[in-house]
């Protein structure tokens, strides 16, 4: 038998993938035709019945062509999402008539290659318009941009899976009047990025932001004699390493960061856990309006009176208006010691009945209550279905 040059089967595969970038386009397209269509007739956008039939038949079809219901799974997971969030940017947009900018002037910490950038990019992607990047060296710095109208918009880092919340970016919220106006999460794969031909042996520095480090303790554990350098963002720390070209230093950043600078990663998975995402919110001096079809967050800040149980008893509003709440954190209240601002972010639209109630409940009983912005959810939990589901079809 004669084996197929690698150059004709490799052009092959090239072909196939245009031809499935092709196909991925039509049914983007698609999608956003469904999306009219649920705007002219106010269906939510999320109908999770439909994803589960058509992941049973997909997986049942890919089985059939040998491929594992496990592969087929995530590849539809995918591209349900991408249709789920094209369609939320189409109904959020149409719901606040206006609101798209032909440039989009957009505040984030560090430079090129910081995880804000990427997050940045990913999240304005599916908008109209162009971008405008804004390095900043301070999350104030940020904040300020977009309250003196030199920014449009501020991306902010909130939480990591490893190191929790980022606590200077809560700080910057009790203080400003610009509201949430949407949120994504990034995942943050950590390398260990050089600029020459080295080992990890031979580096003796390393450059990277504090709450890299953080993330990347039991790693930084295991290094013997290296001086670590904590510096303003990831971006600083790969223009440091770039700029000094050593066999003997390295930078913590990712990876397609890290090539914006031609640097390359002799290390991955740097993290302490496997799954390190980060949620980053974005500001803007308007708020918006969330459409009832799209599911919704809502991010509120209050102080409690101060008696026993009154925490308790502004968590019961939520509970019995049926209110989730996916976070809840504390900080000091500056010039107020051992009084608390808390900030709980809740599943719901402060256009919607139950929310609005909570909310006028919560009111009453608090002594400072302030919505910091209501905004489409961009956490899309995949729908599962069992594989012996599929084939018993
Ligand atoms: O069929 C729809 O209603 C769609 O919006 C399309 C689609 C998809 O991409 O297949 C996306 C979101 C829904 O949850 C179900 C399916």
């Amino acid at each position: 038998m004669t084996v197929p040059a690698l150059d004709e089967l490799r052009s092959r595969i090239t072909n196939l993938d245009s031809e499935l970038l092709a196909l991925l386009a039509e049914r983007r397209a698609l999608t956003n035709e469904v999306a009219e269509t649920k705007i002219s007739h106010q269906i939510p956008v999320r109908d999770i019945k439909r994803e589960e039939q058509l992941l049973i038949r997909l997986i049942k079809h890919g089985q059939e062509k040998g491929l594992d219901a496990h592969y087929v799974t995530q590849v539809f997971h995918v591209i349900i999402e991408d249709s789920v969030l094209n369609q939320q940017t189409m109904l959020a947009e149409r719901a606040n008539p206006g609101s798209a900018l032909p440039l989009n002037r957009v505040a984030f910490l560090g430079d090129r290659g910081s995880y804000s950038y990427l997050a940045t990019q990913k999240y304005f992607s599916r908008r109209p318009g162009e971008l405008l990047e804004i390095g900043c060296q301070s999350f104030s710095e940020i904040v300020q941009k977009v309250e003196h109208a030199e920014a449009d918009y501020a991306v902010l880092p909130i939480e990591n899976t490893t190191s929790g919340s980022i606590n200077e970016v809560y700080d910057q919220l009790q203080h400003t009047e610009l509201s949430i106006i949407g949120e994504l999460t990034h995942p943050i794969r950590h390398a260990l990025l050089v600029a020459t031909s080295t080992s990890l042996d031979k580096i003796k520095t390393l450059y990277a932001h504090p709450q890299v480090f953080t993330q990347c303790s039991h790693f930084l554990a295991e290094l013997g004699n290296v001086e670590v350098k904590t510096i303003d963002s990831t971006s600083s720390a790969m223009l440091k390493v770039s700029e000094l070209q050593r066999d003997d230093v390295a930078a913590i950043g990712s990876e397609a960061g890290g090539n914006l600078y031609g640097l390359s990663a002799i290390r991955s998975n740097l993290a302490n856990q496997k799954e390190n995402h980060s949620r980053f919110i974005v500001v803007a001096r308007q708020a918006v309006k969330v459409p009832l079809q799209v599911p919704a967050k809502t991010t509120l800040v209050m102080s409690t009176i101060q008696k026993p149980g009154s925490l308790v008893e502004a968590l019961m509003v939520l509970k019995n208006n049926e209110i989730n709440m996916t976070k809840l954190e504390s900080r000091p209240m500056p010039g107020n010691p051992w009084e608390e601002m808390f900030y709980i972010d809740v599943e719901g639209n402060t256009a919607d009945g139950p929310l609005q109630q909570a909310i006028e409940e919560l009111k009453k009983i608090t002594r400072y209550l302030k919505v910091l912005g209501c905004y489409p959810s961009e956490e899309i939990s995949p729908t599962k279905v069992a594989a012996a589901s599929a084939l018993s079809e």
